[in-house]
């Protein structure tokens, strides 16, 4: 009962039940504010940036699921075509659920665009990526995209990279050289690296590639283009989810339901 109410939108749940939990009825409201605001992104950069016979890198993460479904939805309605390479596991299965045509990088090594979320934005649009471990993968996609455009809402706009995302860079590493990597970043950046722990797995994170993550929760504002060719430096780091210079467009879905565009 508790979790068919808990399934049911604001409009049809029984007012009833929701008086009884005020706190509830705003977590809710403003969860279906965030919803919407990725909604209202994802659909206006596929608007402006995909044509027909595009090959468009697929991000992953829960904003790039809007993307495919408007995809989709001008597949049907105005027969658009398009070839998808995913950056995930996820994003190839949400290019095939939609009945999209797949790609890989072998056969479609050159990209007009990728669409991707971002954790967390700067005004340089500079990203943090990777809270969902796929940035190995994502970085490879919009390095061979010739535009690359950042979808995400209104609380992943930042001034400073750190200010409202508070858990740190990603550092995807090959498993045996986590904690040598973790000492070289701690005593040369400073901060705490972290290694990430699984959610419904007892012990680390692997990633669709196979290695560990470290999430590196740093303790100041530093150069992030010298920072990450520095952390790409040691031995057994594969990527950063650190961005740097490589997105062009990012759309902001806002609270007001409208969408905030920055251009670099
Ligand atoms: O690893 C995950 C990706 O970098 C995502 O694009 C990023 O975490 C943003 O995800 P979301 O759209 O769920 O906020």
């Amino acid at each position: 009962m508790m979790m068919r109410l808990l399934l049911q939108p604001i409009s049809t749940a029984p007012a009833k039940w929701f008086s009884r939990f005020p706190c509830r009825q705003v977590v809710w409201a403003s969860m279906d504010k965030v919803e919407s605001a990725k909604r209202a992104a994802a659909h206006r950069a596929v608007d402006e940036h995909v044509k027909d016979s595009y090959k468009v890198g697929v991000g992953s993460g829960s904003t790039v699921v809007f993307a495919v479904e408007r995809l989709a939805q001008r597949a049907r309605e105005e027969g658009l075509k398009v070839v998808c390479v995913p950056t995930s596991f996820q994003a190839r299965q949400l290019i095939v659920n939609n009945n999209l045509e797949i790609s890989d990088l072998e056969i479609t090594p050159e990209l007009d665009v990728a669409i991707d979320g971002a954790d967390e934005a700067d005004q340089q649009l500079t990203l943090i990526k990777g809270g969902g471990g796929c940035q190995l993968q994502e970085k490879i996609v919009a390095a061979a995209a010739k535009t690359f455009v950042v979808i995400a809402d209104y609380r992943k706009d930042s001034t400073v990279l750190g200010e409202q995302w508070k858990k740190g860079i990603p550092i995807e590493v090959v498993p045996m050289a986590y904690c040598p990597v973790k000492l070289k970043i701690e005593n040369e950046l400073g901060g705490q690296a972290v290694l990430r722990q699984a959610k419904a797995k007892a012990g680390p994170v692997v990633t669709d590639n196979g290695n560990f993550i470290l999430d590196w929760v740093f303790d100041k504002i530093h150069d992030w283009e010298k920072v990450n060719q520095q952390i790409m430096m040691i031995p057994g780091v594969v990527e950063t989810g650190l961005f740097v210079g490589m997105a062009s467009t990012a759309y902001f879905g806002m609270q007001d339901g409208s969408v905030k565009e920055r251009h670099v």
